[in-house]
């Protein structure tokens, strides 16, 4: 039987004035799944993480979200169940704020404000996740300090502070070095073969970037759905060419992802 939906979107519009940014997504994501979404710039990936992540109401059609349907629901009180790490997240952080600091205070869903006393169950877990995503050593320092790479490896850990039964990370492998980004995929793809990991999507513009162990794709174009589905049904030259708009040959190596145009020698 297959596990239950974390996130269902039926025929969902969003519309700005005469911009559609989304048009009829269908979209489900169940509990044991790991999704990569790729799509050009402006094709609505972030537009489709404001949605699962309830900042934003569809304009037509219906979200629901582990098992609250947006319109029905009050927002603050499922977003503490949703993890999410994006650059708009990131910049509301202080450059100040003490990175322990940043990660503990999820729990209490405020970003540059925390309390005086945190119990220590907050404490404990705060620097267990530091430890596993490598920035334990940092708890001290400022924010601001850090390295992108030790910068978007914090917010994941605080996206996961509240123990998510979804985490959305949009776009965590941009401004990373290569050392960086390889250092995000291998911690990626341990989370996404942990078993009692929430589901997870992320939003890249790179193929390179797709964690072995992702189960699933979407691939979006012009706010619209190209193809959606099993990673291996999905991330194939010929879909990918459709979304990008160039005709594309595609690599796989031991799971891992390369594309460059096909025309180049
Ligand atoms: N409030 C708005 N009014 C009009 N258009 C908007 C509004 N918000 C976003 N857009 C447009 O909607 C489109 C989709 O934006 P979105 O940020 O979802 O794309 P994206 O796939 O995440 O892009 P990128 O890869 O560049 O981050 C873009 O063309 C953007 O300019």
């Amino acid at each position: 039987m297959p596990s239950p939906a974390v996130v269902q979107l039926s025929g969902v519009d969003v519309v700005r004035g005469s911009a559609h940014l989304l048009r009829g997504v269908d979209w489900t994501v169940r509990e044991d799944e790991r999704w990569v979404l790729l799509g050009a710039n402006g094709a609505g990936k972030t537009t489709l993480m404001q949605l699962a992540s309830a900042q934003m109401h569809p304009t037509r059609g219906t979200v629901t979200l582990l098992g609250e349907t947006l319109g029905a629901v009050d927002v603050f009180e499922l977003r503490p169940r949703i993890g999410l790490t994006s650059a708009s997240l990131a910049q509301r952080i202080a450059p100040a704020e003490r990175v322990g600091d940043v990660v503990v205070s999820a729990g209490y869903a405020v970003v540059g404000r925390w309390r005086e006393r945190y119990d220590i169950h907050d404490l404990t877990r705060a620097a267990m996740l530091m430890d596993q995503w490598g920035v334990g050593p940092y708890a001290n320092r400022q924010f601001g300090t850090l390295s992108e790479g030790e910068r978007k490896r914090t917010q994941i850990a605080r996206a996961l502070m509240t123990d998510p039964e979804l985490l959305l990370l949009d776009e965590p492998g941009a401004g990373l070095d290569l050392g960086g980004r390889e250092d995000l995929v291998t911690r990626l793809t341990d989370l996404a073969r942990d078993p009692n990991a929430p589901a997870q999507v992320l939003v890249t513009h790179h193929v390179e970037e797709i964690p072995p162990g992702y189960t699933h794709a979407m691939l979006l174009s012009d706010g619209a759905v190209v193809a959606a589905g099993a990673v291996d049904d999905v991330i194939t030259a010929p879909l990918l060419s459709e979304t990008f708009g160039l005709t594309l040959a595609l690599g796989r190596v031991r799971g891992r992802f390369t594309a460059r145009r096909a025309t180049d020698a």
